[in-house]
């Protein structure tokens, strides 16, 4: 018989799990959610937020009874939040979680939990927010899910996961944690890490005030400012977590950088037109698919 997902418990509640946790309100009405937050202000928060069905104080009273429980807490906190909840898991759980790099979360879970089923996910869709109170219900309307069982999962256990998040709007896509690791550096990790830098970069320029870089960031170093305000705590984990993939991306970018800085020290024009005129065209090419952002201003509505 196919599993039914009737009891979820989010643990970690908030951009990704208070999303989640609307999302279920507003989607799945036969599904009960119950909530789980380590901070007593969150809880309080999410309950006047009226998030869940139920905001347990307790971690391991939170998932009793749940079929599916989904950690979403920083990356680096997924095995002390897992080891929490152990004593109230049902046997026939589902362990899930929404963290941004996957190898790492995967191992520490499995760890954590060595009796019961985990299944990786990642559904890849935020904004530079957190709290409970930057969560929506549509944030994962039309965008991926990424999801890394093992090899060994069991197939009636994808499926239920899968179609959870499906029902709460997203697109899946399954693959190797690994796997997972590298494309994530490169279209995630490394932009946040140069958004990191170039903001940083650029305050401490002593000749660019600080009125003249708030007055002049109008155009593209807006956006990298929007990203550099992402949570502290949730990105030092994701590049400790990611380290190695992260490494060998930054590796090439590098390399590239040194590839653009010659061609400009040099004069080569044509270098350059040739190299952005490529990026245009994937810029391009991604529009023609349907693979833009379908939500491009969401970090500013929210
Ligand atoms: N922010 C984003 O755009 C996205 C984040 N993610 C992933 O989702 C996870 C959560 O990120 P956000 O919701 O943005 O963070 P957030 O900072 O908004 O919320 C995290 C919550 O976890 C709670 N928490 C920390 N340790 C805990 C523990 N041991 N037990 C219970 N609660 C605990 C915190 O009190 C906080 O309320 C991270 O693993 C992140 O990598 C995934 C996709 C997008
Ligand atoms: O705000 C943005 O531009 C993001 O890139 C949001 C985001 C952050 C982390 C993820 O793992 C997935 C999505």
């Amino acid at each position: 018989m196919a599993r039914t997902i009737g009891t979820v418990t989010v643990v970690g509640l908030g951009l990704i799990g208070s999303s989640i946790a609307r999302a279920v309100v507003a989607q799945l009405p036969d599904v009960t959610v119950t909530g789980h937050d380590a901070s007593a202000g969150v809880r309080a928060e999410a309950r006047a937020l009226g998030l869940c069905h139920r905001i347990a104080d307790d971690p391991a009273d939170a998932v009793a009874g749940a079929d599916l429980v989904i950690l979403a807490v920083p990356v680096g906190r997924m095995a002390e939040a897992a080891r929490a909840c152990a004593p109230g898991l049902k046997p026939d759980a589902i362990i899930s979680d929404v963290g941004s790099s996957k190898s790492g979360v995967g191992a520490a879970l499995r760890a954590a939990l060595p009796d019961h089923l985990v299944i990786p996910a990642h559904p890849v869709a935020g904004t530079e927010n957190s709290g409970p109170a930057a969560g929506f219900a549509t944030l994962f309307e039309g965008r991926w899910c990424i999801v890394t069982p093992a090899a060994d999962a069991p197939a009636d256990a994808v499926a239920a996961l899968t179609g959870f998040w499906q029902a709460l709007g997203a697109r899946i896509e399954t693959m190797d944690a690994a796997h997972h690791d590298l494309v994530l550096a490169v279209t995630s990790h490394l932009p946040h890490l140069i958004a990191y830098t170039i903001v940083g970069t650029a305050s401490e320029l002593e000749e660019v005030t600080e009125s003249e870089v708030i007055k002049y960031s109008a155009g593209g170093f807006r956006d990298f400012t929007r990203i550099a305000a992402s949570d502290p705590v949730m990105w030092r984990d994701v590049f400790l977590a990611n380290r190695d993939a992260v490494l060998a991306t930054l590796q090439r970018f590098n390399e590239d950088l040194t590839v653009l800085q010659q061609a400009i020290r040099r004069g080569d024009g044509d270098k350059l037109e040739a190299w952005f005129t490529r990026t245009r065209a994937i810029r391009r090419s991604i529009i023609a698919e349907g693979q833009d952002d379908p939500a491009p201003d969401f970090g500013r509505k929210h």
